[in-house]
């Protein structure tokens, strides 16, 4: 097993990664589950697969989970799946010093932990991640937040989790169209701030993808080490360091809204097109070499992500993908900075960036082809 801190004055927490740690919940999280109930939410997928597993886990330490199961899929991070979830956690009884178990992907840990943020004005939180995309991102680092109609994850709070267990067997049973979406912020940590470890993924993107258990571990804790480092030197992304794990985001969040928040274009996916469009602008806009922006797509490609809009049928306008933008957390007093590169592994917030020009180079991709 692999240990990674996340060193906050006082909070400080460890990202455990490795094999079995579902079958050794309670083990794991000893005196943080304080009760004989264990309130856990999780979505349909991961309660049918793994539901049983805790179930054993659990039973042999004299405790019992107690479910909240919410349909798969980005849907639930809404106001109903927030309300629902809150009032079901009350009807528990759950009080502000016991620890809530959020078991699955990232759209289950961004809903619980935001739930855990406000219940009784913030309760525990244990991450249990399940997906690649939640074990390298989602559970590190305290964001949370639901989507509403303006956007993507803009209603929310900042709510670290005590523990995050991120157990690599369950990534057995993980669709490869979510395996290549975990990949996608898997690669983007060596684009904007490790060339090395970008480069180990040109050559070893297929063998993580494979679930080749070396590939797949360096890759799990080289991201994970990666973030934990950045949210402790900026938690809450106000110095500008943490703004950075937005690379391909504010392109990749215009481009979820565009397509709905649905199946047809997932978050993985959309960062992944959002990062090639990122990189290709920095190009344009002559911070980094076209040879740099071609070396970002050709990785996206050479594990079947998206990295054409032009191919994804999208009947919005250059303007309209602008529009969804003026949403972003980012913007600061009329201006939205812009991750951009200098080259791979060197991003950097760009405060000039005329929305106009941008609307441009969109009109121009959208094109392309
Ligand atoms: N808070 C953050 O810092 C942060 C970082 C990155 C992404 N996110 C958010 O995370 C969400 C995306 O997370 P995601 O990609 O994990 O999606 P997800 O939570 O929807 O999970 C993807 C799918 O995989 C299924 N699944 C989960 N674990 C499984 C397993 N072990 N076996 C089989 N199926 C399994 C789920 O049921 C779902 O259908 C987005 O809402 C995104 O905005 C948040
Ligand atoms: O942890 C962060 O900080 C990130 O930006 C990680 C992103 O991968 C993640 O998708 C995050 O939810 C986006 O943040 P937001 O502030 O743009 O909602
Ligand atoms: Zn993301």
């Amino acid at each position: 097993m692999a240990v990674t801190r996340v060193e906050l004055a006082g909070r400080a927490y460890e990202v455990r990664v490795g094999p079995d740690l579902l079958s050794r919940l309670a083990e794991e999280c000893g005196a943080l589950l304080r009760k004989q109930a264990v309130p856990i939410v999780t979505d349909e997928n991961v309660h049918r697969l793994w539901g049983e597993t805790v179930e054993r886990a659990l039973a042999d330490a004299g405790k019992t989970p107690r479910w909240m199961v919410h349909p798969a899929g980005e849907g639930a991070k809404s106001w109903d799946g927030l309300s629902r979830t809150v009032e079901w956690l009350l009807s528990e009884g759950v009080e502000r010093g016991d620890h809530i178990v959020a078991l699955g992907g990232g759209v289950i840990g961004d809903l619980t932990g935001f739930a855990a943020s406000m219940l009784k004005r913030g309760c525990g939180l244990v991450q249990v991640p399940t997906t690649l995309l939640a074990q390298v991102d989602s559970s590190v680092g305290g964001k949370t937040a639901i989507n509403v109609a303006a956007g993507k994850n803009l209603v929310g709070a900042f709510h670290q989790p005590a523990l995050v267990l991120a157990d690599t067997e369950v990534l057995g049973t993980l669709p490869e169209r979510e395996m290549r979406c975990g990949y996608a912020e898997v690669i983007k940590y060596g684009i904007l701030g490790d060339a090395d470890f970008f480069a180990w993924c040109e050559e070893h993107g297929a063998a993580v993808l494979a679930q080749d258990h070396g590939a797949l571990e360096k890759a799990i804790t080289t991201s994970v080490e990666a973030k934990a480092r950045i949210v402790a030197e900026d938690e809450r992304e106000t110095s500008g360091a943490r703004a950075l794990l937005n690379f391909g985001h504010t392109f990749g969040h215009a481009l979820e809204a565009a397509t709905g928040f649905s199946d047809r274009l997932l978050h993985g996916e959309a960062v992944a097109a959002g990062m090639v469009l990122a990189a290709r602008y920095s190009a344009r806009r002559g911070s980094c070499s076209l040879n740099d922006a071609e070396r970002v797509t050709a990785a996206i490609d050479a594990v079947g992500l998206p990295s054409e809009i032009a191919a994804m049928a999208l009947d919005c306008s250059g303007d309209e993908l602008t529009a969804h933008m003026l949403h972003d957390k980012k913007m600061d007093a009329g201006t939205l900075p812009f991750v951009l590169l200098r080259g791979i592994g060197e991003a950097f917030l760009a405060r000039d960036v005329a929305l106009s020009d941008v609307a441009a180079f969109l009109s121009e991709q959208l094109q392309a082809h």
